[in-house]
């Protein structure tokens, strides 16, 4: 039985997964579903299960912030499935795993249309959850460190409960994450499905929108372009940034590994906006201006996860750290934007 831990204990045992899973003489491989496949996250995750040849991978996804490009190097591939669906209407399909990325994840997608960000955490995840009640199969979300809101604690380990506007702007993201966990520990005790939850920190890397909205995307190209690096003010609240091959790593120890979660998963090196404008200034372009510009509302002032849950349970720490990610993401800006390095 997986654990979290602490008292959330499932009342009944899992779902039987089908009868070809149990068939003696017929070796299926794994199918794994990835909501959200097509984003940023998502396409990573997609990569490194498609290099387990014991691996089916169906993605599905809506393509509001996703791209087909990101995952156009697994078309034809007799072992991968595409498909556009959103995650808000119900899915028929058979497999064993899925893991469940579907939701806009930069600030400036969310708000877009805060309805249909809450409909996607809210009614997906019922969704995905449905779909795995009736096949049996285990099920990974991956909620957020906005679950801690602005945190009153600092690093933020599992067991706060959050400092939450639940009518602010955010609110659509965070509680409607907030309320996907619900439904994932409802459904597990209820029901009995198998259920991880991972609590990402700020993941950056290449294959992010160039225009996403995240500040590490908007440092790197804003660097390239030559244009002023836009830190929002005071410019002293901190973030700690994950590389996307450390975050994939962990998902997927996650989803193998025994326990329910919620797990943090990031990187505890913490910086202030005015120190990664530093950094991505030194490291791409010491030429470049910084300046300060209006915030938003309810822009969480410090962010640092504990780990020692991801340590111990899941053997998994990051290893890439920020300096040596930066340079990864700025050849891959570089060559979607076409300008190259200055002589
Ligand atoms: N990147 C981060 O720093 C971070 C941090 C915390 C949590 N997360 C979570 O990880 C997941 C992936 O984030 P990402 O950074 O790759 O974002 P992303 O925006 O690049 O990817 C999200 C994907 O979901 C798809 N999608 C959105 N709504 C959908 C719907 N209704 N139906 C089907 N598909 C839909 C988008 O088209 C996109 O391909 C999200 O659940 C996000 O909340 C990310
Ligand atoms: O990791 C998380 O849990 C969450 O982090 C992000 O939220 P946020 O940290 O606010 O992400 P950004 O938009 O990248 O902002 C980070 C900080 O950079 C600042 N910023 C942003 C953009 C910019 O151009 N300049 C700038 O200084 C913002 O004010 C904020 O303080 C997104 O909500 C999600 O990707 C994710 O769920």
């Amino acid at each position: 039985m997986a654990s979290n831990g602490d008292n959330n204990a499932s009342a009944k045992p899992p779902p039987e997964p089908s009868p070809l899973r149990k068939a003696k003489f017929f070796q299926a491989n794994m199918r794994i579903l990835v909501t959200g496949g097509a984003g940023f996250i998502g396409s990573h995750l997609v990569d490194r299960l498609m290099q387990n040849e014991k691996n089916e991978v169906i993605v599905v996804d809506n393509y509001f912030t996703g791209s087909k490009d990101n995952l156009k190097q697994w078309f034809g591939h007799p072992r991968f499935e595409l498909i556009r669906h959103d995650v808000t209407e119900t899915l028929l399909v058979e497999v064993d795993q899925i893991y469940h990325l579907a939701c806009p994840a930069s600030p400036i997608f969310y708000k877009y249309n805060p309805v249909k960000t809450i409909k996607t955490n809210v009614i997906g995840t019922l969704n995905m959850l449905g779909l795995a009640k009736r096949v049996g199969a285990r099920i990974l979300l991956t909620s957020t460190s906005e679950v801690y809101g602005d945190p009153l604690i600092h690093p933020q380990d599992e067991s706060y409960w959050g400092n939450v506007n639940p009518i602010g702007v955010r609110s659509c993201y965070d509680e409607g994450k907030r309320v996907a966990e619900t439904l994932m520990f409802d459904y597990h005790r209820q029901h009995g499905i198998e259920i991880r939850i991972a609590r990402i920190f700020n993941t950056y890397g290449p294959r992010m929108n160039i225009d996403d909205g995240r500040v590490v995307s908007n440092f790197i190209a804003q660097a390239i372009r030559d244009e002023p690096l836009t830190v929002q003010l005071p410019g002293t609240q901190t973030r700690s940034f994950c590389y996307v091959s450390d975050m994939v790593d962990g998902l997927i120890r996650l989803m193998e590994g025994d326990n329910t979660g919620p797990i943090n998963i990031g990187n505890p090196g913490e910086f202030t906006m005015l120190e990664l404008a530093e950094n991505v200034k030194e490291l791409i372009n010491p030429d470049v201006q910084i300046i300060t510009v209006e915030n938003t509302p309810d822009d969480p002032r410090q962010r640092k996860p504990d780990i020692t849950k991801a340590k111990s349970l899941l053997g998994w720490e990051p290893t890439i750290k920020l300096s040596d990610g930066i340079p990864l993401m700025e050849d891959d800006f570089r060559s979607r934007l076409g300008i190259s390095r200055k002589k």
